[in-house]
């Protein structure tokens, strides 16, 4: 079943800058992991696909519903982590997970316990966000994404500031949604980290959609992530083929 369809979509800045005529589907149970330099548009990708950016040209179907007209429906089977987590610093990590649920219908405050239990949190349950770490409060937006039982995942550089139990955890975690048949959309750097996450892959550069290819069909063809993306993205200098 196809969750996210993209065409053309099109997101401009008051300067110019922004994604150009993006288009890309993923299917549930697939993992599509966008690629680019800094500033290449990912960001604005997903904010565009979870309507936190109206676009200004293109379609858009999430859930095969438009954002347009179903956005309320859209976001409350969707899980996203965009930018800086919207945590309450005031509140504990457990009251954060109860306050937060209340947006979803299907939320029971029972999940709050074996959510926080899976991304490593339960010892820190009673204690405030504000004395959080930089990965403990993303190991916590993570709990968040994972409230309303998410059909869709949209990830933002997730494992930034995590740990390698962390990563780790986040590797799992992110399996065990993907055998539900969650589809995921999710952003990193780290091109060896996206080998391990990803079943497919797309990469921008200026807010252009290069390139987009499955993993295995990578690995096969270039060795690694690193290798085909510095090559679509001609950084090694040679032609692109
Ligand atoms: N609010 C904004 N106003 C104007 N320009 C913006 C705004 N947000 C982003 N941009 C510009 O749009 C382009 C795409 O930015 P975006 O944040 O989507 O990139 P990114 O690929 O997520 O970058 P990074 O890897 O650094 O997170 C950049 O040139 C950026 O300067």
């Amino acid at each position: 079943m196809t969750i996210v369809r993209i065409e053309n979509l099109t997101k401009k800045y008051a300067n110019r800058r922004g994604i150009d005529q993006l288009s890309f589907e993923v299917e549930a149970g697939q993992v599509l992991g966008l690629l680019g330099p800094n500033g290449s548009g990912k960001t604005t990708a997903m904010k565009a696909m979870t309507g936190l950016l109206a676009p200004d040209a293109g379609t858009l179907s999430l859930l095969g519903m438009d954002p347009a007209e179903d956005l309320p429906a859209i976001l409350e089977r969707t899980g996203c982590m965009i930018e800086t987590p919207g945590l309450y610093p005031y509140l504990t990590a457990e009251q954060n997970l109860r306050l937060t649920g209340r947006f979803y219908p299907g939320f029971d405050a029972a999940m709050v316990e074996p959510l926080l239990e899976r991304v490593g949190l339960l010892p820190y349950r009673k204690e405030k966000v504000r004395k959080f770490s930089v990965g403990m409060k993303q190991r916590l937006a993570l709990a968040c994404a994972l409230l309303p039982q998410p059909e869709l995942l949209v990830l933002d550089e997730p494992t930034n500031g995590m740990d390698i139990e962390g990563t780790a955890m986040f590797r799992e975690l992110l399996l065990q949604e993907r055998k539900r048949g969650c589809a995921v959309v999710l952003s990193s750097h780290l091109a060896h980290e996206m080998e391990q996450l990803c079943t497919h892959v797309a990469v921008l550069r200026e807010g252009v959609l290069v390139d987009t290819a499955s993993v295995p069909q990578v690995l096969e063809q270039y060795g690694s992530i690193e290798r085909y993306y510095l090559r679509v993205t001609n950084a090694d200098g040679r032609e692109v083929i």
